[in-house]
């Protein structure tokens, strides 16, 4: 059974092993967080290690950023579904017919259909580094540009900083969702991040949900980090 869960926090669970990402699971609490299976997890321990998290009340953020050709990305979107994932993710930049083919995969599941997110620039790239890829277009115009696009191809909402989740939410509606990397509460290490705000910042600009990892996974007492960020939300 599925906590309801009204925290905003994602906690990623950047491990490598199955072992160490269900010690840091059973550190946390299905009510107060979601948590966030990515590239390096899920390459380790597979789908086994999803289902575990589903079966013990976690809601699931299938993070694979798939980027593919559409006929490929429809069936992973659908795998990611079977597995009962909350919310699951594309690369924005795959383009529209991609993303229009994950989005009519995924009409199948009905009620149980998880949240289909586009990711637009990754929130450790700068507007320098974005230039030199080749995109002449400024970073908050690209990030707006995929948004619109990922909203017109069927997608429930965005990976993108918060600190362009303002004018995300004035373009694309207050029912497209923003998911939010890069928070970083304050004083504590950016490390590869480069477009970050902290908790309260990003939810006063718009963002739906953060994605938190090293600030909670690092801390001495997780739980106690994790209670910290959503003290700091909520004002309490
Ligand atoms: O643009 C993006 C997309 C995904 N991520 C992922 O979020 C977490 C962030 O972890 P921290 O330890 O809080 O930096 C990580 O799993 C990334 O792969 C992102 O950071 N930015």
């Amino acid at each position: 059974m599925q906590s309801q869960v009204s925290s905003p926090i994602v906690v990623a669970l950047d491990y490598d092993s199955a072992d160490a990402a269900l010690a840091m699971a059973s550190q946390l609490d299905p009510s107060l967080c979601r948590v966030k299976v990515g590239k390096e997890l899920f390459t380790i321990a597979g789908p086994d290690l999803v289902s575990t998290l589903v079966d013990r009340g976690f809601q699931v953020f299938l993070d694979l950023k798939f980027h593919d050709i559409p006929n490929t990305v429809a069936a992973a979107v659908k795998a990611a579904a079977r597995l009962g994932v909350w919310m699951v993710n594309v690369h924005a930049g795959g383009g529209e017919r991609m993303m229009r083919a994950a989005a009519e995969a995924l009409a199948e599941f009905g009620e149980r259909k998880p949240l289909l997110i586009g990711v637009t620039v990754l929130t450790s790239t700068t507007p320098e580094e974005l230039a030199a890829a080749g995109v002449a277009t400024p970073l908050g115009e690209h990030v707006l540009d995929l948004a619109v696009k990922a909203r017109s191809c069927g997608l429930d909402g965005v990976v993108c900083s918060a600190r362009e989740a303002k004018s995300l939410k004035a373009a694309c509606g207050s029912d497209f969702k923003l998911v939010t990397p890069g928070i970083r509460p304050r004083g504590s290490d950016t490390g590869d991040q480069r477009r970050t705000l902290t908790p309260s910042e990003a939810l006063s600009q718009g963002a739906d949900y953060l994605v938190i990892g090293r600030p909670i996974t690092a801390a001495d007492n997780p739980l106690v980090a994790l209670q910290d960020i959503l003290s700091e939300i909520t004002g309490k």
